[in-house]
């Protein structure tokens, strides 16, 4: 059957970030997509300048911009979920990273309110699940909670794109953890939850990538429809192209940038075209850890 995607996020003119980061993949991957640019930028927002290349009349900050906006693509999921049963929602909740907001405060109540309910699929980094539950993740067992609340909020599927958790395997590796619903009734009598948790140690590049986030949402998408009940299998594959993705661009950029240089933003753009075959088909080069149900009851 085929599979027809809305995106609805940035544009840039030159880079990769936003709708530039999701379609040229889920296309390469067989999904018709449909975007609205909510903003269009000549360039994300780590390069040196940036221009806003048209006005609206309203002013967006950035690309999640204001309430309205927000509410406007929250009637949109509305409408398309009435006519469209079975629409699988994915909603990346950029609001910010690392303690800083880079959106309005205002929309907070708007994306735990209204949008999260609305979500089948969310994928808020460490900030952002706190910014959501109000709980501080801490240790792993502090994530599993959260991932619980935000169950209850309305997503079956949440992951938790990246944290400051400690890995077991070093500094090197960054933590992310994703957790789905195995059954309607969420909670057991005994106040566990019926969910599969999983965690994953991500071996990490040293270098700062942007619309890495955008292209997480779009494949973790992907793999979510052709493993639907198999979170661990659409998590293994999407960390996956990520780490080829994110490896081509940072040898690339080292390559551009010569000996002893530190690349640039521009450099680090990811090699998206260049990593075609590696979207089509991943080789599996990271695994995922079954969290044990003791590891994740209800205190
Ligand atoms: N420096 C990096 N090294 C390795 N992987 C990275 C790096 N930065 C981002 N990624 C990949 O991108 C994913 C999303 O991370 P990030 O861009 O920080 O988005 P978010 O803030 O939404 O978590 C991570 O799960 C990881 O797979
Ligand atoms: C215009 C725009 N959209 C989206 C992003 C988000 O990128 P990421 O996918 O890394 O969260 C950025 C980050 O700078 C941006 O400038
Ligand atoms: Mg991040
Ligand atoms: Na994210």
């Amino acid at each position: 059957m085929e599979c027809r995607i809305l995106s609805i996020q940035s544009h840039v003119v030159r880079g990769y970030v936003g709708n530039k980061s999701a379609t040229f993949p889920l296309q390469v991957l067989g999904f018709e997509v449909d975007s609205i640019n909510s903003v269009q930028f000549s360039n994300h927002t780590g390069w040196f300048c940036l221009f806003r290349v048209e006005l609206e009349t309203i002013f967006y900050p950035w690309y999640c911009k204001d309430k309205s906006f927000l509410e406007v693509v929250v009637s949109i999921i509305q409408e398309l979920k009435k006519a469209t049963p079975g629409l699988v929602y994915v909603c990346d909740p950029v609001m910010g990273d690392h303690g800083l907001l880079y959106v309005p405060e205002n929309l907070l109540p708007v994306y735990k309110n209204e949008v999260v309910p609305l979500a089948d699929i969310l994928t808020p980094n460490q900030f952002e699940a706190e910014l959501l539950t109000g709980r501080k993740i801490k240790t792993e067992d502090d994530a599993v909670e959260v991932m619980d609340l935000l169950h209850e909020m309305g997503p079956d599927t949440v992951v938790l794109t990246s944290t400051d958790l400690p890995s077991k395997h070093g500094d090197q590796f960054l933590v992310a953890l994703g957790s789905q619903k195995t059954s309607k009734v969420f909670r057991n009598p005994d106040g566990t939850s019926s969910s599969q948790k999983i965690c994953m140690d991500i071996p990490q590049v040293d270098a700062v990538f942007v619309g890495t986030g955008d292209l997480f949402a779009a494949m973790l998408l992907a793999w979510t429809h052709h493993h639907p009940k198999d979170l661990k299998t659409a998590f293994e594959k999407t960390v996956s192209v990520m780490q080829h993705v994110v490896k081509r661009t940072f040898t690339y950029a080292n390559e551009m940038a010569g000996p002893g240089n530190k690349p640039s933003a521009a450099q680090l753009e990811l090699r998206m075209i260049q990593s075609k075959a590696d979207i089509e088909n991943p080789s599996v080069v990271v695994e995922a850890k079954v969290l044990q149900k003791s590891s994740h009851q209800k205190q």
